[in-house]
């Protein structure tokens, strides 16, 4: 048969919210004194982006195919993600086949090895590979959830993460995740402070509506495990990301800690096949939650989605938008999906990874049909008053 093969491989930067959705203006919910492990010096405490999170800005890699077709993705990367796309990643794809995912992905992860494994390099390989898969579906005509083996429903829905789960509910979400604004430098009046605004909200949005709190991997096992104590007359559903991704032991006695019923979720900033197994062997919580433009892109994504299974643990991506859409609608283990609240004020629903891309489906009542997904590839286009930047050119 005969199957394109690749071309030429690109590698942009792009700044401005989007795939990394930190980089925002002032006044965002997403940056209002949120608890980091950098909380513990005052000086970076009120906001994320006085310590760097947005340093990186977004990666746009574009993948041409000997007949002319062009797949795309975003990812958290910027300038260093585009270097090692350009000067390292793309001698594995330029002359592959386009349907050569699997052995490109195991050429990009070995031959990194030596200076990867995790953070930027798995990024970056991220990116690459959901290029891939649009890439692939764009010259099947198909969209991405059909490659994967098929949707198993007809709907997504999602819970919502941002500063206003009471608006979330109004807009027919199925929960609402909140950001923990004070982090353990902030003794006993910043705990106390914790628990106010949870108790706040609950009444607000009564018994029934899931609250969730997303700790950004800012708290000790002591710390988690009080909030989770306090929080559970609170009725809080589970404690998110609460100690540093590398502390599985930590994370394990937390599960052990918190009260009945309360879930422990993490992995956000975890990657690979090999970490999540560390999560799942170690018990170290009941979903997990890989961003599929940080854990090694959709062929990895698979991967772990299987080993999650076999632990009977949930896989509930991290945002990431249609790239995680069209995984969701094809897995058992995953019933539900994240919604990144990207208004400022948390108070109506815009495309996650505005203004980035065009075409991008957002939920409706907290829910997303799935033929909103039934276009080649992932079907979203890059929205050209983006400002392009190719630092690297071969
Ligand atoms: C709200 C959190 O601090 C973070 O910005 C997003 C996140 O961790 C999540 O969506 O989960
Ligand atoms: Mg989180």
């Amino acid at each position: 048969m005969g199957i394109p093969t690749i071309k030429h491989v690109r590698a942009f930067t792009l700044r401005g919210g989007g795939a990394d959705y930190h980089d925002q203006a002032d006044g965002h919910w997403i940056d209002d004194h949120i608890a980091t492990p950098m909380s513990k010096y005052p000086e970076y405490r009120q906001s994320r982006r006085t310590f760097g999170i947005n340093v990186l800005g977004t990666l746009v890699v574009e993948i041409e195919a000997s007949d002319g077709t062009v797949g795309f993705a975003v990812t958290t990367g910027g300038e260093p993600a585009a270097y090692i796309v350009e000067k390292h990643l793309a001698r594995f794809l330029e002359g592959a086949r386009v349907t050569d995912i699997e052995k490109i992905w195991d050429q990009m992860y070995q031959s990194t090895l030596y200076y990867g494994r995790k953070g930027i390099v798995i990024n970056t390989i991220s990116g690459v590979d959901l290029a891939l898969w649009d890439l692939l579906g764009k010259i099947r005509q198909e969209p991405v959830h059909q490659l994967l083996g098929g949707a198993v429903r007809d709907e997504l829905q999602f819970y919502a993460t941002g500063a206003r789960p009471d608006l979330a509910q109004k807009m027919g979400f199925i929960g609402g995740k909140m950001p923990l604004h004070h982090g353990p430098a902030e003794g006993e009046e910043g705990l106390r402070k914790n628990l106010e605004e949870l108790a706040t909200m609950r009444e607000r949005v009564g018994p029934d509506f899931w609250l969730m709190l997303d700790c950004w991997m800012s708290l000790d096992l002591n710390y988690a495990t009080k909030l989770a104590v306090g929080a559970h007359e609170h009725g809080l559903k589970w404690i998110e990301e609460a100690l540093p991704p590398d502390d599985y032991w930590g994370y394990a006695a937390l599960r052990n800690n918190v009260p009945k019923g309360m879930l422990v979720t993490t992995g956000e900033h975890e990657a690979t096949r090999w970490g999540f197994r560390m999560l799942l062997e170690m018990g170290c919580c009941d979903i997990i939650q890989p961003d599929v433009g940080w854990c090694g892109g959709l062929t990895e994504l698979v991967k772990i989605s299987a080993l999650a299974d076999a632990h009977n643990a949930l896989v509930i991506p991290h945002g990431s938008s249609v790239y995680s859409y069209h995984f969701v609608a094809t897995r058992h283990n995953s019933p539900f999906a994240e919604f990144l609240m990207m208004a400022p004020k948390a108070d109506e629903v815009v495309p996650m990874f505005h203004p980035q891309l065009l075409g991008e489906p957002v939920p409706v009542n907290g829910r997303m049909r799935l033929s909103e997904l039934d276009q080649p590839g992932f079907g979203v286009t890059l929205n050209p008053e983006c400002q392009l930047h190719r630092p690297y050119s071969r």
